[in-house]
């Protein structure tokens, strides 16, 4: 096996001699990019997408959709702006193979768009890619008329025989694990014969504004959708068949990635202004505003976007993030440097998500000298002296971007593959030096 020296190697991440004060550009969101190319792939007309996610998990998704036969083009806006994709929908074919990466949008997404293909779609992708749950989309696939090749685990490497079309209708599922089984069998559901009637049936659901956000866009293209929110059911969503419109959508900054510059703010009691943050928004990362503003900041919406200032005190917090787990690591990194304990609940899912995170982000802290202990659904984090050290990342980005946060305030903390900040944010490095006036 060769190793790829990307992965090895060792980023000195930047110490803060001072305050920050930086506006951030931040680039797309990787879970609006991803929904809206599913959506314009399936729709009846060409569409366009500015500002898209160019990153490894979007890319991947353009792929996969190119493989079944989308034209997905570099270009103009309508108005002649550039940054644009234009997305042109076609008949679905296989064979194909799609990489999934460990794109979790791109291995539950796709499938059912692949039932939709006139052939047999194969699906694979890193070994992280086999251990994630995928059961909730095979199972459900299959009853609502899908045929599927796979070795029974309910996970990756599999086949989708797709036959050009999905019966659809009514189906239960346990999205207890990930949210996304639910994203993803709506998201298709307008171009399945009998559309979707998704029930959940497990105790908990995470990341609800993720399901929130499919719902909305899944409206923006001409979607009806039924959910417990607009009268129906509690846990039961309903996607009527139906064409969907091509639309000309500018994706919004990607809130979660600018989580580590908010928080660098925080820790060295600067200011931090995002452009274009949404006024309103289903991205989890608004949230935000709330966390870090109990944990020691102050934020404003103005027009220059959204300006973040702390005094450099940092306070410990005590959370649910059960609807905003992908912004677990970078609030655990803050909470290390803070001036109480913190404890972050409702997040066991994140065992499974690019890496475990629960117990990378017990390790990793605590051998900088940190004291933090897994519970059954999080993490108890008390404030310690850190020290320099190896900040390992586990192909995780968001391990990367909170070994970064904690490096502005512990002197020679080294990051260990920040290049898997290509996940969703490849221009990381720069954007964070950028910041920091180097
Ligand atoms: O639908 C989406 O775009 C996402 C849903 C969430 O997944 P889980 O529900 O699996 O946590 C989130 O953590 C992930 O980063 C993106
Ligand atoms: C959990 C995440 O990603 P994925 O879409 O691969 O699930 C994440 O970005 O934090």
């Amino acid at each position: 096996m060769t190793v790829n020296p990307a992965h090895t190697a060792l980023w000195p991440a930047p110490h803060a001699s001072g305050a920050v004060d930086a506006t951030v550009h931040v680039p797309g969101s990787k879970s609006v990019t991803n929904r809206a190319l599913v959506l314009a792939a399936l729709a009846s007309e060409p569409g366009w997408l500015r500002r898209p996610l160019r990153s490894r998990d979007t890319l991947l998704m353009a792929a996969g959709l190119r493989a079944m036969g989308v034209g997905i083009e570099e270009g103009v806006g309508p108005d002649g702006s550039g940054e644009t994709w234009r997305v042109i929908p076609a008949a679905l074919h296989g064979p194909a193979t799609v990489d999934v990466g460990n794109a979790g949008t791109v291995m539950r997404f796709l499938p059912p768009v692949a039932a939709l293909a006139d052939g047999p779609v194969r699906f694979d992708g890193d070994p992280r890619s086999y251990e994630r749950p995928l059961h909730g989309v095979i199972d459900a696939l299959r009853v609502l008329g899908a045929r599927i090749d796979d070795d029974g685990r309910g996970a990756l490497p599999l086949t989708v025989l797709g036959s050009g079309a999905l019966d659809g209708g009514p189906v239960s599922v346990d999205a207890s694990s990930s949210s996304q089984f639910v994203s993803a069998l709506l998201l298709s559901a307008p171009r399945f014969n009998q559309g979707v009637e998704v029930r959940h049936t497990g105790s908990t659901l995470p990341s609800m504004p993720h399901i929130r956000m499919t719902v909305d866009m899944l409206r923006a293209v001409g979607a009806q959708v039924d959910t417990p929110e607009s009268g129906g059911e509690p846990d039961v969503w309903r996607v009527t068949p139906g064409a969907l419109l091509g639309r000309d959508l500018t994706v919004e900054p990607d809130l979660s990635n600018a989580q580590p510059f908010l928080a660098a703010a925080l820790v060295t009691g600067g200011t931090v202004v995002i452009p274009d943050w949404p006024a309103r928004t289903t991205q989890p990362g608004d949230r935000l505003r709330e966390i870090f503003t109990e944990m020691g900041g102050s934020c404003e919406l103005t027009e220059r976007g959204l300006e973040f200032t702390a005094s450099g005190a940092i306070h410990g917090i005590d959370v649910d993030l059960g609807e905003v787990g992908e912004l677990t690591p970078g609030i655990a990194a803050v909470a290390a440097l803070a001036d109480s304990p913190s404890t972050l609940r409702g997040v066991a899912h994140l065992r499974l998500h690019e890496t475990d995170r629960l117990a990378a982000l017990t390790k990793e802290i605590n051998e900088l000298g940190g004291d933090v202990t897994e519970t059954a659904d999080g993490l108890h984090i008390r404030p310690r002296r850190l020290h320099g050290g190896v900040f390992h990342t586990y192909d995780d980005h968001r391990m990367a971007t909170a070994g970064a946060v904690i490096g502005l305030a512990v002197e020679d903390v080294q990051i260990e593959n920040v290049a898997t900040t290509a996940k969703t944010l490849p221009d990381f490095p720069d954007l964070w030096t950028g910041m920091l006036g180097n």
